[in-house]
């Protein structure tokens, strides 16, 4: 089927050009035409967002059918909209579309070719479709003659729904239509919706293949160890999985058959406020000729300055993965030998990284207590203490105890060792404490995944109960344990309690939790 028909049978008609599969150097030429972008001094495109320059979650619905409405977690997260609603507003989008140019780029998410989804992108500006090019995998030549969609995404930013008529929150909308295979996406800019709707549909569709979706990044040493990182938005999967001496399978969504784990993507998608080369080299030398940057500031010759928020804290890069030397062009590893659980704890209690047995895994994985960071979302101004589960609720359609009962099983199968890694803060809490040293982090993460922490003592925390390493190479000794990093140490008891029993309160929310992942919470004392 021709481009014209496959628009026309999904109702967009009377289209001006279309520009189909653009490379990259295309895209960038037309992006800077139309007024979208600037170059930097290493040739990246950056662009600005606009008002929108987070994800909008109370804009994020979900096309409500008989057929799916069993499946889903309905709430807060998974907005529920009705059929008829999706139609009009559809309608009216299919309407705004026609008469215009628009960019095409037809993609897959999944490594695995087995569970690969082949997806077209629709988009009405050209550094969007530049975005999407760089973020999933780009299909060879002879997959893209062969290639059919199986996922359509709809992307036009300039067109605002009107609440009166489309029954939406704003004029922003992100609607997720799993029976259609279809995405609707309009009034944000911010190019992190794009990839974390396709991120939920993967969420909702392989689990079905008996697939566990994750989100978190993944790398993998010299002799095949694979490691992941989960971690809600903002709280390190991305800069810590970029490792000069491991090989980077993908930072953000994968999944994990019985055959090993599969990176979702073809690109990354860093954060870059306070970036620097000396703290995160291979991010730095990434922002080059083809990475599309968002709202970052710029001096008058094109020089970013990493350290200006005054767009906002989320300025971000998208990138290609293989301009991550280093990284597994193919996407793919082995089962996982270490996990690392990534919390950004404001509440400054956490250890900066501590053992957990299986039933600790499995609580925190339910809990998923970290922070919402600044930026990442719609009104967060600054770290917010969050319960998000499976590290990524946001993005988790279905029940998250479905989730972490496919985790627990292959934890146990796999004999995989899982930390909880605060790379919050310390000292005190958010506005009072330091947020965690980068470098030692960096330590500790490789101390974990090199075996080293199995060989040292450990101490049990009196009240989270996990076990924290009594050294650590690189490590000074005494950040060890996060009480002695905080100058009133009934402070910390009583903000330690605080946080104990918020995990007790939340956890009450889940039903179907067998006891013995109970009896890891935190003691209440
Ligand atoms: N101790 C730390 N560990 C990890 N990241 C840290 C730490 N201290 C500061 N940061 C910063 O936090 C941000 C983490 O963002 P990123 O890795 O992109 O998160 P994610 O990929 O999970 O969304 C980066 O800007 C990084 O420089
Ligand atoms: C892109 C986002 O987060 P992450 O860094 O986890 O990909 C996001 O939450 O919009
Ligand atoms: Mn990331």
């Amino acid at each position: 089927m021709s481009i014209k028909d496959f628009l026309q049978n999904v109702g967009i008609s009377n289209t001006r050009e279309i520009h189909h599969n653009l490379s990259a150097a295309r895209l960038v030429e037309h992006a800077l035409k139309r007024g979208e972008g600037q170059l930097t001094s290493t040739g990246a495109l950056n662009i600005k967002t606009g008002k929108y320059t987070g994800r909008s979650p109370q804009d994020r619905f979900i096309v409500d059918y008989p057929e799916i409405h069993k499946s889903i977690n309905w709430g807060k997260v998974n907005r529920p909209i009705d059929p008829e609603v999706f139609e009009r507003i559809y309608a009216r989008l299919t309407a705004y579309l026609q008469n215009k140019d628009l960019y095409v780029f037809d993609g897959f998410v999944g490594a695995d070719r087995r569970y690969t989804h082949s997806i077209r992108f629709i988009n009405e500006l050209p550094a969007h479709n530049l975005f999407v090019r760089q973020l999933f995998i780009r299909p060879t030549e002879e997959e893209l003659n062969k290639f059919i969609p199986q996922f359509t995404v709809i992307s036009a930013p300039y067109f605002n729904a009107v609440p009166e008529i489309d029954n939406t929150n704003s004029e922003v909308f992100i609607i997720l239509d799993f029976v259609k295979r279809i995405v609707i996406i309009g009034g944000t800019h911010y190019c992190g919706e794009m990839k974390k709707s396709i991120f939920t549909a993967m969420n909702y569709l392989l689990p079905q293949l008996n697939v566990l979706p994750m989100h978190c990044s993944a790398n993998v040493g010299k002799d095949g160890d694979v490691a992941l990182f989960f971690g809600l938005s903002g709280t390190g999967k991305t800069t810590l999985s970029a490792d000069p001496n491991r090989m980077l399978i993908g930072d953000d969504e994968h999944g994990w058959s019985e055959d090993g784990v599969f990176n979702f993507e073809g690109g990354c998608y860093a954060k870059c406020i306070n970036l620097s080369r000396e703290k995160e080299p291979q991010i730095y030398d990434a922002i080059k000729f083809g990475t599309v940057l968002e709202n970052v500031v710029l001096d008058d010759k094109g020089n970013p300055n990493y350290d200006d928020d005054s767009l906002t804290e989320n300025t971000r890069a998208a990138y290609p993965i293989d301009y991550i030397p280093n990284a597994v062009l193919k996407g793919v590893g082995g089962h996982p030998k270490t996990i690392l659980f990534l919390t950004a704890d404001a509440f400054g209690v956490l250890p900066p990284i501590s053992k957990l047995t299986k039933e600790q895994a499995m609580f925190h994985f339910i809990s998923g207590y970290t922070s919402k960071l600044a930026g990442t979302e719609r009104g967060i101004t600054e770290p917010q203490a969050t319960f998000s589960s499976c590290f990524g609720e946001p993005f988790m359609p279905m029940n998250p105890v479905l989730y972490a009962k496919m985790l627990g099983e292959k934890i146990t199968k796999h004999n995989v060792n899982v930390y909880l890694v605060n790379t919050g803060w310390s000292g005190g809490p958010y506005g009072i404490g330091k947020r965690m040293n980068l470098k030692h982090t960096r330590a500790m993460v490789t101390a974990a995944i090199s075996g080293d922490l199995e060989n040292v003592k450990y101490i049990e925390h009196p009240i989270f109960k996990v076990l924290i390493p009594m050294e650590c190479p690189n490590v000074p000794t005494d950040v060890l344990n996060p009480i002695n990093t905080w100058s009133n140490k009934e402070d910390y008891n009583r903000y330690a309690k605080e946080l104990a029993n918020k995990f007790y309160e939340n956890i009450k929310k889940f039903s179907g939790i067998s006891d013995d992942i109970l009896e890891a919470a935190p003691d209440l004392i």
